[in-house]
This record gives C-alpha cells, sequence and structure tokens, in this order.
C-alpha cells in the first residue's frame, strides 16, 4: 500500500514540479501514472523512492513513513529507473549479485530467483558479459532483475516498456499482473495511454504537477462522448493552454 499525502516539491524556488498531490495505492493494483512530458512523474517516483526530498506532505508505503525510517522503508521496494545506464563496467552476474548484497537475499534463494528471472527475460546467456556490451533492452532488464531479487512487495517502475523488444513487454506485463494478483502494489508511469489502457486497474492523469485524474480506466472511459477518443480527453486533460 502506498499513501501519497499532500505532497509538494519546488525546484530552485519556483518551479512547482509537484502540487499537492495526493493518492492512495491499494493492495492487487496495477496504477498507472500518466503525464505529458515534464508533468511531474519522475518527481513523484524520485519522491517516493527517497531520492529527492518533498517539500511538503507526506509518504508511507505499507504504512512505514518514509521520513520515520528510511531503511525500513526502502527495503519495500524494487525500483526501476528509466535510464539504466549504471554500473556499466559490471557483468550481468556481478551486478545481480550486488543488488543481491545490498538486500541481503541469501544465496540458495538468489540463485533460483536470478535463473528464473533470467529464463523469463531470455537473459541466460548474456550474464557473464559486461553490461557496457548490452542493448538498452537488455540494460533494461538487467536493472529490472536487480529491482526483483529482494522480491519486495512493491514494484516502481519509471517507463519501464521503452526499449524492451515486444516479447519481453509481454512478459513483464504478465509479471506485473502476477506480482498485482498476490496483493502487492505496482507503479508505474508512462506517456503512452495504449501501455496504461493495457495493463492498469487505475490511472493517475498529471500535468503540471497537479492531479486531473484519478480512476479506473471504465470511469475514464465514461467521460469519453462519441465522438471523441481516450487520447482526445488525455490530451484535453493534459492541454497547456488556461
Ligand atoms: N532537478 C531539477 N531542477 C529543476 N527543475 C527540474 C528538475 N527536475 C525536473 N524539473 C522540472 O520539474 C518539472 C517536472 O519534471 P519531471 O521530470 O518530474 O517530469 P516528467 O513527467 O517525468 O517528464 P518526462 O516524461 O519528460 O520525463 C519540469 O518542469 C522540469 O523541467
Amino acid at each position: 500500500m502506498i499513501e501519497i499525502k499532500n505532497v509538494t516539491k519546488v525546484y530552485g524556488g519556483k518551479v512547482k514540479a509537484v502540487d499537492n498531490l495526493s493518492l492512495t495505492l491499494k493492495p492487487g493494483e496495477i496504477f498507472g501514472f500518466l503525464g505529458p512530458n515534464g508533468a511531474g512523474k519522475t518527481t513523484t517516483i524520485k519522491m517516493l523512492t527517497g531520492i529527492t526530498d518533498p517539500d511538503g506532505g507526506e509518504i508511507l508505503v505499507n504504512g512505514i513513513d518514509l521520513s520515520k525510517d528510511p531503511i525500513r522503508y526502502k527495503n519495500q521496494f524494487g525500483f526501476v529507473p528509466d535510464s539504466p545506464d549504471i554500473f556499466l563496467r559490471l557483468k550481468g552476474i556481478e551486478y545481480l549479485n550486488f543488488m543481491g548484497d545490498i538486500y541481503q537475499v541469501d544465496s540458495t534463494l538468489r540463485k533460483e530467483r536470478i535463473e528464473s528471472l533470467a529464463k523469463r527475460f531470455d537473459m541466460e546467456n548474456a550474464l557473464n558479459d559486461s553490461i557496457s556490451s548490452y542493448s538498452h533492452g537488455m540494460r533494461q532488464k538487467i536493472i529490472l532483475m536487480g529491482a526483483l531479487i529482494h522480491d519486495p512487495s512493491l514494484w516502481i517502475l519509471d517507463e519501464p516498456m521503452t526499449g524492451l523488444d515486444p516479447k519481453s513487454s509481454f512478459y513483464l506485463k504478465e509479471m506485473m499482473r502476477e506480482h498485482a494478483d498476490k496483493g502487492n502494489v505496482v507503479f508505474f508511469s508512462t506517456h503512452v495511454l495504449e501501455v496504461a489502457e493495457k495493463v492498469c486497474d487505475r490511472v493517475g492523469i498529471i500535468n503540471k504537477g497537479k492531479l486531473m485524474f484519478c480512476g479506473t480506466m471504465n470511469e475514464l472511459r465514461a467521460m469519453v462522448s462519441e465522438n471523441e477518443g481516450l487520447e482526445q480527453i488525455f490530451l484535453e486533460m493534459t492541454n497547456d493552454e488556461e
């Protein structure tokens, strides 16, 4: 469960990247966070993961307050950032073991998880190569595998489908569903409406730091008139003209 309460982030004293945002995500749901470029999605994710501090409001994951118990808080989630270009000098397997060490995953469990994730993402033959030799999609996959190695209850994924081939994207969506169905929460950002439409139980639409809509895809569809598509509603909600 994620509780974001009246959270605000202001950059440089003037850019309100996130403006009084409140969201509650319940166990069992895949939540898609949608918005155009610069809407405040990454800033929200950075606050949710403790990378940057909010200027106001509070955030709780599974009842744990980020500002009061940051280590226990951070143990609750696995995070995949939008840029997978980190630890390029490590081999895939070294990176996974590094993540396993950080999260204190014991060796038997670690081996099992690495094998099963590598199989799912078709990475079995790439684990002994250095990450710098990987394609963008493979880098995305190794980061994803590292984020899931401690089997966190909450998944936080920033633009997770970008760069994945159709097969991996399909498996990831399937894994997201399975994970949510076990009573966990999957929170991911995207600027692609079709992706959200296919996998989300609920979506939040953010523009200029403000939440414009939060509800199920059916509730969003109900707002669409006969002559409009979902895309048009999305564009209207995120239109820059006042
Ligand atoms: N470190 C920073 N310093 C100053 N302003 C920033 C910083 N990071 C983001 N911003 C500004 O905050 C606003 C929200 O940016 P953010 O990156 O959260 O949007 P986003 O929805 O993730 O966009 P995108 O889809 O392009 O990644 C934008 O106006 C952006 O220019």
